[in-house]
């Protein structure tokens, strides 16, 4: 069944997300968005590429005056301006202009670099989203936060520029390895913590169902994160306070990407920083340690790695403390006041964080 959700700006409807279970719908999707008379630059990374560029090429063909392919390597390693370079050559040569299209099939690297280059090249063209992992259809797609790394500073650069379209086929989840989907599941529990209990409570029942990639219930799944994101990023579209929220875990979470040179999957990160961040709450008494066990249960038992080995406490430290979490001189962070209830916290001392990292590294599976 056709799920959609439609993404508001200013109470103005701006895009929907289409959710499908194959890709058939794409091209009347496009058709009715008047982008077919376009040329389109389909961007994809080599895995994806080789598993479903042929089939959706073939199908925006139908639509679209022209179809151009850009396949980069795959990993979060060519998140970075090289490709984005090598993709405004490719655009350039291929005559692209400010009329076209771009689409991103992919997991959120690939978005992410699409969006940049969308948002960058002749100050921006339109693009859509076609996500292929579970992290990319349940967070990234959605919101329009584009970017790229640089010299190992996770997403430094970057846009807030918004698709035209999220299309997700939820069969692509059936191709992803099960360590792409408990990354995937990280961000999607961090849904619950942040902004409701009982979905995550329907998470922990449901866990063999979804595990099992179950189509219905992950397709619930999707809608619920979809839904929690879509009505996050409505009410505050460039993060000047409720977004900031989405950012449950990533605190310490991008630290530990950043320090284990990015071969720690995304959402893997955000689990062990959700961990932490709990820890960091039951310490001021705001959750208990009953609930920081019950998270650390739940991450372990969709998979999601809940220690660290191999870094200090201190470089972490460190590291957060030279990211972009900083604001005028303080970090910021997000804690829980309960689960299902998250708040922005400015006062969060290094002890603090010393004692959150501990737990991540001293507790084994
Ligand atoms: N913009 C945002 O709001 C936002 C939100 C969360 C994460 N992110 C970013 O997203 C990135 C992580 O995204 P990701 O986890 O999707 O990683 P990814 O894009 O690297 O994809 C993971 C791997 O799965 C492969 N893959 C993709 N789809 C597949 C499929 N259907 N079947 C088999 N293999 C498939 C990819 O080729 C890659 O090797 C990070 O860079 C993170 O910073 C952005
Ligand atoms: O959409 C958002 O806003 C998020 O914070 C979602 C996060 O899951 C995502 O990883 C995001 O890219 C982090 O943003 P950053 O600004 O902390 O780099
Ligand atoms: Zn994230």
């Amino acid at each position: 069944m056709t799920q959609r959700l439609t993404v508001h700006r200013d109470g103005e409807a701006i895009y929907d997300i289409v959710m499908e279970p194959d890709f058939n719908g794409l091209g009347p999707e496009v058709e009715k968005l008047g982008l077919s008379e376009r040329k389109i630059c389909l961007v994809t990374d080599s895995n994806v590429a080789a598993l479903y560029l042929d089939e959706v090429a073939t199908i925006l063909s139908k639509c679209c005056k022209t179809v151009l392919t850009f396949v980069f390597p795959a990993g979060e390693e060519h998140k970075n301006l090289d490709t984005v370079r090598s993709l405004y050559e490719h655009l350039i040569l291929n005559h692209f202009d400010r009329k076209d299209l771009m689409a991103a099939l992919g997991g959120g690297v690939v978005g992410d670099l699409c969006g940049f280059a969308a948002a960058t090249y002749l100050r921006g063209v339109d693009f859509i989203q076609i996500p292929t992992t579970l992290l990319s259809q349940v967070d990234s797609s959605v919101g329009g936060k584009t970017g790229v790394d640089f010299d190992a500073y996770k997403n430094m650069v970057g846009a807030f520029h918004m698709p035209r379209l999220v299309y997700t086929n939820l069969a692509t989840l059936k191709t992803l390895d099960g360590e792409q989907f408990s990354s995937g599941m990280g961000e999607v529990i961090k849904h619950g913590l942040i902004k409701n209990r009982e979905y995550y409570g329907w998470l922990k029942e449901n866990r063999d169902r979804i595990l099992a990639r179950d189509p219905s219930v992950c397709e619930e799944m999707v809608l619920e994160s979809n839904r929690i994101k879509r009505d996050v990023v409505e009410q505050d579209p460039t993060e000047q306070g409720e977004r900031a929220l989405l950012n449950f875990g990533h605190t310490l979470g991008h630290a530990v990407e950043k320090l284990k040179d990015f071969s720690m999957f995304h959402g893997h990160c955000v689990g062990v920083g959700c961990v932490a961040a709990a820890k960091i709450s039951a310490r001021r008494g705001l959750i208990s340690e009953e609930e920081v066990r019950d998270i650390r249960d739940t991450m372990l038992q969709f998979s999601i790695p809940v220690a660290v080995d191999g870094l200090e406490t201190g470089e972490v430290i460190r590291a957060t403390l030279n990211d972009k979490k900083m604001d005028a001189g303080v970090v910021k962070f997000v804690l829980l006041n309960e689960i299902g209830k998250a708040y922005v916290d400015r006062t969060v001392t290094e002890a603090e964080m010393k004692a959150g990292l501990e737990y991540i590294m001293e507790t084994k599976e």
